[in-house]
């Protein structure tokens, strides 16, 4: 269980980035950087994340050949960060590279960064996986069954809805990771995101983590938001 909102740093470069940041100046946070930001900043950004105290959960989605996943994965473990993931549909001998990769790049003495794979994503609906993946199962068989994969492959959870979190925790254990974005406040629009929860309801349907993105970045008083969604999602909020 992962007790902050991991908050999703969604922005384009390094100073818009540190100036959202200076507000946090009291807080140990859990971030996520993503592609947007990464392909921008690189490993320079990782590193005052990691001087200012947080912890990073790296969310680049690799998808590619185990090969090519082992590597890219064996150097991402040099850059001190404490989560990363993986596309479940690139395969379970890709799912297994990947942990290999991370494993060969952990400096002896450290932890190696946990290993989450995205199941569905929380932007698809069970219309577009039908029409555009050809998968004739609802949307739920297919989150389980790359949870299962995911599982049996070694891996330390997923990405999923919470929607899917309880059944997740069903089929694999208590301690296998459900990381859920697609969190909301009730107020909030829902974007481009399909598969919706409040913090609330992701902490009472067995969500282990929570990643805020927009419902915070694009607050008029962010810290404000934030401090919001970590009373809800820990529970002392109002259900
Ligand atoms: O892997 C992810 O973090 C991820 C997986 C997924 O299925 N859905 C999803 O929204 N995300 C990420 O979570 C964040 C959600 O952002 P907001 O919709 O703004 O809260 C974004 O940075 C997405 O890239």
């Amino acid at each position: 269980m992962i007790n902050t909102p991991i908050i999703a740093l969604d922005f384009s470069n390094y100073d818009s980035t540190i100036d959202f940041l200076r507000a946090f100046d009291s807080e140990s946070l859990y971030v996520k950087v993503g592609m947007e930001l990464f392909y921008q900043t690189g490993p320079e950004l990782i590193g005052k994340l990691k001087e200012y105290g947080h912890k990073i959960f790296l969310d680049l989605k690799l998808h590619d050949i185990p090969n090519t996943v082992h590597h890219a994965m064996k150097g991402l473990a040099r850059l001190d960060i404490d989560m990363v993931n993986v596309h479940a549909a690139g395969g379970s001998n890709m799912m297994k590279a990947a942990l290999t990769g991370l494993e060969a790049g952990t400096e002896i003495g450290k932890k190696r960064p946990l290993l989450i794979a995205v199941t569905q994503l929380t932007s698809t609906s069970e219309e577009q996986m039908k029409n555009e993946q050809l998968i004739e199962h609802s949307i739920l068989h297919s989150v389980l069954h790359y949870a299962k994969l995911t599982y049996q492959s070694g891996l330390d959870g997923v990405v999923c809805s919470a929607i899917e979190a309880r059944e997740i925790e069903k089929v694999t254990n208590k301690e296998f990771l459900r990381v859920t974005p697609g969190i909301r406040l009730e107020e909030d629009s829902i974007d481009d995101q399909k598969r919706v929860v409040t913090p609330q309801s992701a902490r009472n349907i067995g969500s282990s983590a929570i990643v805020v993105g927009r419902t915070i970045t694009k607050s008029a008083d962010p810290l404000q938001t934030y401090l919001k969604v970590k009373q809800l999602w820990e529970g002392n909020g109002n259900d």
